[in-house]
This record gives structure tokens, sequence and C-alpha cells, in this order.
């Protein structure tokens, strides 16, 4: 059997990646996809706790281009993690994982609110967390959430899972000039303002020497060869 490198991650999966070609909301193919990749790496035996955005129902920032409150968009934004969090964990149980939602905001009749503790328990049992509701707080995003919650639950490495194979020398999608890192330090991500993982979650990883490594949710069996310590995205280091 293949080793893992890792014994505790903290997913962050895109919530444009549940899309797949579609043009908002989310595809079951794709999301039984995504759930397919992570059971291959849960069949290792690693813990897995998942932090999903919501950018395929709304985005804040985009709320805000229309006139509204930022932080009335940004707390939208948070259901909408909230409604991917349950569709992920459903499309977890019909593919035989034991997936248990928790959320930052509480809405105790749709899902468990986020208790630290208990989190940590369900990883221990084996069963796949999914934090919904990103920090709980407008003005963040659920990269910030993944360092956040990668941190309290000590995993060792936030895997960034992504519309881009990695972290370029600038937006692969308006500069195809653009070259890919295999690896690069967090000073160096900060400082070049890399915007493919914004600043507060890099400087929260960094603190807590907390390695990223960001790589293609689209591309089979990276995920897996991610955890097993193959050379795969690009990894942030301190
Ligand atoms: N230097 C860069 N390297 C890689 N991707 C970048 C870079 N700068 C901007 N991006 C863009 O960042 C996007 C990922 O960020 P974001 O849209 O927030 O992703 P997610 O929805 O996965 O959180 C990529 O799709 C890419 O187009
Ligand atoms: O801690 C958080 C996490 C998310 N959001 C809101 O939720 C939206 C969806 O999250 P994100 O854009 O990070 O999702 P992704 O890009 O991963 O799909 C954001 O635009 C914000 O409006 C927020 O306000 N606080």
């Amino acid at each position: 059997m293949t080793t893992p490198k890792y014994k505790r991650i903290l997913l962050k999966l895109s919530g444009e990646a549940l899309m797949g070609t579609d043009a908002y909301g989310i595809n079951p193919k794709v999301i039984g996809e995504i759930c397919g990749e992570i059971k291959a790496v849960a069949d290792l035996g690693v813990e897995i706790g998942v932090v999903i955005g919501g950018g395929n129902i709304f985005r804040g920032m985009a709320g805000t281009a229309t006139g509204m409150d930022r932080a009335t968009a940004d707390y939208m934004g948070m259901l909408a993690t909230v409604m991917n969090a349950m569709a992920l964990s459903d499309a977890m149980r019909q593919c035989g994982l034991n997936a248990r939602v928790q959320s930052a905001l509480n809405i105790e009749q749709v899902v468990e609110p986020y208790i630290r503790g208990k989190a940590i328990r369900y990883l221990e049992e084996g069963k796949v967390v999914i934090f919904g509701a990103g920090t709980g707080n407008p003005f963040f995003t659920t990269d910030t959430a993944a360092a956040l919650r990668g941190s309290e639950i000590g995993a060792e490495i936030v895997l960034k899972a992504t519309k881009v194979d990695g972290i370029y020398t600038a937006d692969p999608k308006k500069d195809p000039a653009a070259t890919r890192y295999d690896k690069i330090s967090f000073n160096d991500a900060i400082s070049q303002n890399l915007a493919v993982m914004d600043a507060t979650a890099f400087a929260l990883c960094r603190d807590q020497k907390l390695p990223i490594n960001v790589f293609s949710i689209f591309k089979a069996g990276a995920l897996k060869r991610v955890v097993c310590g193959e050379d795969e995205g690009t990894l942030v280091y301190c």
C-alpha cells in the first residue's frame, strides 16, 4: 500500500470546482468525482478536514458590485458554503465515506455548530469533517478559514484544490507566459502579491508554520499524489 506523507490534512475545496462546466451551482457528476478522490486518500488512513468555498453560489464581492452592504453579502456567501458542505457530505455518504458537517454560524436545525474538540474526535474516528460558513465572520474568505481550521485541528498541511495546477509567476488565466513554481516561500508569495490565495491566509499559515500545497482539483489522482509527497502542484514553505 502507498504510504501517505501526512496523517492529518486540511483540504480547501473551491466552491467553483463543484460547478464543473456549468455556469453556477453544483454538478452531481463532478461532486461525485471529487468524493472519489477524497475517498482514495481516506482509504490510506489519512484524517481529513475539508473547508468548502461558496463561489459557485454566491460571492460577497459580487454582491457589493450591485450596491449591497458588504457584510450582508458576505453572510450570504457564508450560507452558500453551508449548502455546498451539505451537498458534499451527502455525496460522500453516497460514495461510502462517513462525513460530518460543522458550521461556524449557528443553524442547529440544519447542521452541527463548530466545536473544535468534537471535530478532532470525529477525525480520530476516521470521519471526514466538513467545515461550513468559513470563519463565521464577514470580510474573510474560505482560504483564511482553511488556514484557521487547519491550525486548530493540528493539520500538517493545507491543501488548496483549485482551478489551476499550482502557483504561477502571474495569474495564468490572464498571462499565458506565466510559469509555475514547484515551491515558493511564504515571504515570497506574500511580497509578490500572488493572488491565488489571500494574504491573510498566507500570513496565518506562515505564522503557524503550516505549509500549503496548491494543486488542480480537475487533475485525476492529484490529491493522492500530494498526500503521498509526490511532486504535484506548488508547495508554499516557511
Ligand atoms: N500567481 C497566480 N498563480 C496561480 N493562480 C493565480 C495567480 N494569481 C491569480 N490566480 C488565480 O487565482 C485563482 C484561484 O483563486 P480563487 O479564485 O480564490 O480560488 P478558489 O475559488 O479555489 O478559492 C486561479 O483560478 C487563478 O486564476
Ligand atoms: O470566513 C468567511 C468565508 C467566506 N465568506 C463569504 O463567503 C463567500 C464564499 O467564499 P469564497 O469566495 O472563499 O469561496 P471560493 O472562492 O472558495 O468558492 C466569500 O466571497 C465571502 O463573501 C465570508 O464572508 N467569511
